[in-house]
């Protein structure tokens, strides 16, 4: 079925002198407008590689991503990209760091509205108190709203988010995952992320893609998550069905792909 994104029969072989090793192989994946993909799977197995080809940073070996019905091939403003480890520039203060992609992809605003929307998306993400700090004088937290808010400046046609709270604390992690939500909620955003966090897989996702081990990974199972949003972390852990998805993907990745060395040193 066409969607909005479609990921066709992606492979990837990475080859290294006369070393080849495969990858991914035959990646299939349609995503709505509006659709919050989580991509989950063990260390290792290319979901990263996925994304990278998504974000035009990395050619497939065969197949291809259309989106909105054009193909990718080179990295582009409709796909911005937030990294765990925040990718700030550390000589631009919090306001520069989001100015320097407006004024890149907004050519056609002037000076007045650049400034309100760098203005805009940091308010967005609880940043406007911090305009000025550099990214060595604020958490990593908050580096981590500046680079969602970066991305978003940018309205991108999909936001690939690369582990994005992995770094931080658990509260902290908990926070934005909820701020991340609320804006899902306003934007309606295409998102592709991943996570190695099973939790927030289902909190966030409207879909999970499980990804089998590699070499040779591909797409084992996609787990629908009906749950209404807006949710609510709380009220979800006694919910017997947000109960039933987290237990359907712990055991697609601890038994149906249990890692070998994990089973080795078990
Ligand atoms: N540029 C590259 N050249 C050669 N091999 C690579 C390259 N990039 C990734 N790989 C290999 O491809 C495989 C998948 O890597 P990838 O980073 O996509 O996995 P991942 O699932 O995102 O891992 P993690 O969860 O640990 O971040 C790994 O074996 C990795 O060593």
């Amino acid at each position: 079925m066409s969607r909005y994104l479609n990921i066709e029969k992606v492979s990837k072989t990475f080859t290294t002198g006369k070393m080849s090793t495969e990858v991914l192989v035959d990646i299939n994946l349609s995503v709505a407008r509006g659709e919050y993909i989580s991509i989950i799977g063990h260390s290792g197995c290319g979901k990263s590689t996925v994304l990278n080809i998504v974000a035009g940073l990395m050619d497939s070996t065969s197949g291809a991503v259309i989106l909105d019905g054009k193909e990718v091939s080179d990295p582009g403003p409709d796909r911005s990209m937030v990294f765990q480890n925040h990718s700030l520039l550390p000589w631009l203060t919090v306001y520069q760091n989001v100015a320097i992609a407006v004024n890149k992809v907004w050519r056609s605003k002037n000076a007045k509205e650049k400034d309100e929307w760098v203005r805009h998306n940091l308010n967005m993400v609880h940043m406007s108190h911090a305009l000025d700090k550099l990214p060595s004088e604020i958490s990593g937290g908050m580096k981590q709203r500046v680079g969602i808010a970066r991305a978003l400046a940018m309205e991108p046609k999909v936001l690939l988010l690369d582990e994005p709270f992995g770094a931080l604390d658990a509260l902290t992690r908990a926070h934005l995952q909820d701020e991340v939500m609320r804006i899902q909620n306003d934007l309606k955003n295409t998102v592709i992320m991943i996570t190695h966090d099973v939790d927030e897989a289902v909190l966030l996702s409207d879909r999970i893609v499980m990804m089998t081990n590699g070499p040779s990974a591909t797409i084992g199972e996609i787990l629908d998550i009906d749950l209404p949003r807006p949710r609510d972390r709380i009220a979800l852990a006694d919910n017997p069905k947000y109960n039933q998805y987290r237990q359907a993907v712990l055991r697609f990745l601890y038994e149906k792909q249990r890692k070998v060395e994990a089973a080795v040193s078990a």
